[in-house]
């Protein structure tokens, strides 16, 4: 059965999006934005005080690496944090009185059933590349910014294999274009994953600083320092090109590039002991210490009108 303590299957995800739509259907939404290549539905929950007006919205993704299972396990853990903490904790209850969130639980859907059922270490999406059978492509390096010009590979056999051109992936072209679509309510841009404990912003394509740069960063220490005060996580904000190492093709620099200005990576837990193998213990912890980071830095005053 699904639990938010464990790393659910893709079949116990997909039964928990039905039935918190169904049994939550003042608050959340469900919407199917395209499907995965080998056909499943890439699913996207939008959370948020039913009004009569639209709303400024977040967007948030989770699940873009196979592997990361605690980005997965995160999203789960959000949106039920999100519905059950309405109208007991204020800044969750202000925010979704004010913005939707958006949450995309699992990009890399057929990535995840395949960690599960074949290779845990598994990265990229499970597509055919021409004239090899190395498969999939990083999808984290699919996207049109700086598209496969560094720290991505022309090789499918790569971990970082960019694709054969921005958005060749179906994964990403449906993300892109629903993110284009909504582009005029959609404010910010978060995308979950693991591990080294980062808060990264653009650019990671290049080591020119974004106009925003001393904005993002502001956010971006606000919300990791009240992270560390609250539960002594330490995560570094930083662009990611010196705070990781530059690479090119990553949602965050082209939603950034296409106007969102508050355009997130969080690298969740841990340092490297596990590493991708977090232990499912560690997901309590994980979950109920970054979703206060999310509270703090989703607070609308600070992401402009
Ligand atoms: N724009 C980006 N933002 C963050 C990262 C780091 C993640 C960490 Se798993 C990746 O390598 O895809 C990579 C890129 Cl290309
Ligand atoms: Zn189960
Ligand atoms: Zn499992
Ligand atoms: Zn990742
Ligand atoms: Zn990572």
């Amino acid at each position: 059965a699904h639990s938010y303590t464990k790393y659910n299957t893709w079949s116990e995800i997909e039964s928990w999006m039905n039935s918190m739509a169904t049994s939550n259907s003042d608050m959340i939404s469900k919407e199917v934005i395209g499907n995965t290549y080998e056909g499943r539905p890439m699913v996207v929950l939008k959370i948020g005080k039913k009004s009569g007006s639209t709303k400024p919205a977040i967007f948030m993704d989770c699940g873009f690496h196979a592997r990361e299972w605690i980005s997965h396990a995160f999203c789960q853990w959000f949106v039920n944090e999100a519905v059950t903490t309405y109208g007991s904790d204020s800044q969750i209850t202000s925010l979704l009185d004010q913005m939707d969130v958006f949450v995309l639980p699992v990009f890399n859907v057929d990535g995840y059933v395949f960690s599960h059922t074949s290779n845990r270490m598994w990265r990229k999406t499970r597509s055919r590349n021409a004239g090899t059978s190395c498969l999939g492509t990083d999808p984290n390096r699919n996207f049109n910014a700086g598209w496969c010009t560094i720290g991505a590979s022309t090789n499918p056999c790569s971990e970082t294999y960019c694709g054969t051109a921005p958005e060749s992936e179906i994964e990403s072209k449906n993300l892109a274009d629903f993110i284009r679509k909504n582009k005029s309510i959609i404010k910010a841009y978060i995308t979950i994953h693991s591990y080294s404990q980062l808060l990264l912003f653009p650019y990671s394509y290049t080591y020119d600083l974004a106009a925003d740069h001393d904005e993002l960063l502001e956010v971006a220490k606000g919300a990791s320092s009240a992270l560390r005060s609250l539960y002594g996580t330490v995560y570094t904000s930083g662009p990611g090109a010196p705070t990781i190492y530059p690479a090119a093709g990553g949602s965050d620099d082209w939603a950034y590039d296409l106007g969102v200005k508050y355009s997130y990576t969080l690298e969740l837990r841990d340092e490297g002991q596990y590493g991708f193998l977090l232990p499912e213990s560690q997901i309590k912890p994980t979950c109920r210490r970054t979703s206060i980071k999310m509270r703090n830095c989703q607070d609308p005053c600070q992401l402009g009108s």
